[in-house]
């Protein structure tokens, strides 16, 4: 397998809504699927698909197409998906509190193992433990903690991000409406429902 930097990330992107339709495959009892359906259940072309595919090796049959399970276990092994991957989450407020009552990420392959805040209050009905912020580096480093979602005001976020990243946090889904100052080797996903509305805003002039 190549190193992960070779892969573009709309590749691993993709990758992820090839694994969604394949769990529906699953779930149909199907046992294999052609490049063919399985580009067209996912939206891409198959050469699309093939291209994706290829970085992680000879995956499919000419003539038989993928085996589901197969295809979804490999798929699985590259996103780390198939051990339960810790992240934290720092700031615990409105979209904090929402985040940490979701219990959907667990069967995706993650478990958010605790959150902090500068003034922390347990979340009703949910079994996270929200921490105070001078615990954070000591859990990161115990629980070998490589993830992080970040939800802090964009005043806070920088600062909380510069900590992350010195204790060993490597990868971070920023809510903060700010762009953040990362080492190259952190990846940072910004999620912005403001950007995502606009751009959907356009198209219905
Ligand atoms: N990306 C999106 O689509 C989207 C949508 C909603 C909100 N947001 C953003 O998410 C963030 C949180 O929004 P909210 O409505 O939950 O805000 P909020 O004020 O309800 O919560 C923020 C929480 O962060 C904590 N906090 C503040 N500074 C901190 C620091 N330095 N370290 C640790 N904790 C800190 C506060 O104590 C509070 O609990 C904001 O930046 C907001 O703009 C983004």
């Amino acid at each position: 397998m190549p190193a992960k930097v070779d892969i573009p990330r709309k590749s691993i992107y993709r990758l992820s809504i090839y694994q969604r339709c394949l769990q529906r495959l699953r779930e149909n009892q199907v046992d294999t699927v052609s490049s063919a359906a399985l580009a067209k259940a996912a939206g891409v072309k198959s050469t699309q698909l093939r291209k994706d595919l290829a970085y992680f090796g000879q995956l499919g049959t000419r003539g038989l197409g993928y085996n589901v399970d197969a295809l979804s276990g490999t798929i699985g092994d590259v996103l780390g998906q198939n051990k339960l991957q810790p992240v934290i989450l720092v700031g615990v407020g409105n979209l904090g509190s929402a985040l940490l009552r979701y219990g959907g990420f667990r069967k995706e392959g993650f478990e958010i193992a605790a959150a902090f805040d500068l003034a922390p209050r347990k979340v009703p009905g949910v079994n996270v433990p929200v921490l105070d912020m001078a615990d954070m580096a000591e859990f990161i480093r115990r629980q070998h903690v490589k993830m992080a979602i970040l939800s802090v005001p964009a005043s806070g976020a920088q600062s909380v991000v510069n900590d992350l990243v010195q204790h060993g946090i490597q990868a971070i889904l920023n809510f903060s409406p700010t762009v953040l100052d990362v080492p190259e080797n952190v990846v940072v996903n910004s999620v912005d429902l403001a950007v995502e509305l606009e751009n959907l805003s356009y198209f219905i002039r």
